[in-house]
């Protein structure tokens, strides 16, 4: 490995339980990582303890790891950046660290979603705020935090605008134990997956809430992924992408494993417990549920067809039970696959 990657540091932007997971990865392959997040009593615990209790009990903090609770020093620290914080905050995070960014910053997110509101890219929140001059990229595939800090074997994807930026973010976080890095040059596809498969992993979760099996399960990932890539394909997205981590993996992964926050929303929504209720039971970022809106009325600036998501919609913001649902989409026309 180049040695000077291998010296620079890394900041993670974000102490969730997912930018906590990747933080602890990128130090236990020896590279010194900040972390900062933006509660200051909930850094404090984590520099004393070693380890993010809240989130990732367990998993303790290698020695290369340093908390940070300025934002300003932990952007300065780093040429590069790893932005992990929920969606819906994502354009004022970019607005914060602004002020303080290099000019050589490379700057790069594993938040999953669309801006609020608007159901833009990120990448288009990025370019908007900061011009188009700093290399971006992005990571999206199926790691459940929980797994990944404990260092259980995943893979994912990583898409940039920029070469070099790609292959020493690979070689950062790549490992030949656990960790394996695939790049894919479609930042759109990639961005777009992530996205998109939380509300399809609603819907499953919703089927098997009311008590439907495998085979409903089942027909939502695949219709799921048809829809998503109908709508990538229309935005510019390579539908290939679509097969990969970041489509079919993560999709697969958030439908079928009650690890998934979207998946377990869904299904408290299935036994009809009211949206803001489950979201307290979880009590943790549920990506789908801030999604959903942004999503549906993308799929309508395009003009592009997404019954489960509509579907979602509906239940979400309209009132809709999960039982009519199932009749919408059950009912819906007779058609060629
Ligand atoms: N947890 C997981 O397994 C995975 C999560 N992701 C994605 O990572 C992103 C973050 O999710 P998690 O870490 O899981 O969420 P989380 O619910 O564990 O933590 C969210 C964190 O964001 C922080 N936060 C809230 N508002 C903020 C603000 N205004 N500024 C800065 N920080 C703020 C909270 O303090 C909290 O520490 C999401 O987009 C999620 O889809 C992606 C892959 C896996
Ligand atoms: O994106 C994830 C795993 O890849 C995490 O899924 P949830 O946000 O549904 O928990």
């Amino acid at each position: 490995m180049n040695k000077t990657i291998s010296a620079s540091p890394i900041t993670v932007i974000g102490a969730g339980s997912y930018g906590t997971a990747l933080a602890i990865a990128f130090s236990r392959n020896g590279y010194p990582t900040y972390l900062w997040g933006h509660d200051p009593e909930h850094m404090q615990r984590l520099a004393e303890e070693r380890q993010n209790a809240a989130f990732l009990p367990g998993a303790s903090f290698p020695d290369a790891l340093c908390i940070e609770s300025d934002l300003a020093s932990a952007v300065e620290k780093s040429r590069d950046l790893l932005i992990v914080v929920p969606s819906h905050v994502f354009g004022e995070v970019i607005e914060k660290i602004k002020p303080h960014l290099r000019a050589d910053s490379r700057i790069a997110w594993a938040t999953k979603g669309l801006e609020r509101d608007t159901g833009r890219l990120l990448q288009e929140v990025v370019e908007e705020r900061l011009g188009k001059h700093f290399p971006l990229a992005v990571l999206s595939g199926p790691t459940f935090a929980k797994e990944l800090a404990a260092g259980m074997p995943t893979a994912i994807a990583l898409a940039s605008n920029d070469e070099t930026f790609a292959l020493e973010f690979q070689a950062r976080i790549h490992c030949s134990k656990h960790f394996r890095v695939y790049i894919n040059r479609d930042m759109i596809g990639v961005q777009l997956g992530g996205a998109i498969k939380n509300v399809i992993a609603i819907s499953a979760g919703m089927s098997d809430g009311m008590g439907f099996g495998a085979n409903a399960r089942t027909a939502l990932i695949t219709r799921g992924i048809a829809e998503i890539s109908r709508l990538g394909v229309s935005l510019g997205a390579n539908p290939n992408t679509f097969m990969g981590m970041s489509g079919l993996g993560d999709l697969v992964l958030t439908c079928t494993d009650n690890q998934s926050r979207n998946r377990r929303f869904g299904l408290m929504l299935g036994q009809g417990v009211d949206a803001q209720q489950a979201m307290a039971e979880i009590g943790q970022v549920v990506e789908g549920f801030y999604n959903t809106k942004e999503a549906y009325l993308l799929a309508q600036r395009q003009g592009i067809e997404m019954p489960i998501t509509e579907q979602v919609y509906q239940v979400l913001f309209c009132g809709k039970n999960a039982q009519d649902v199932a009749m919408s989409l059950l009912g819906r026309e007779r058609k060629g696959e």
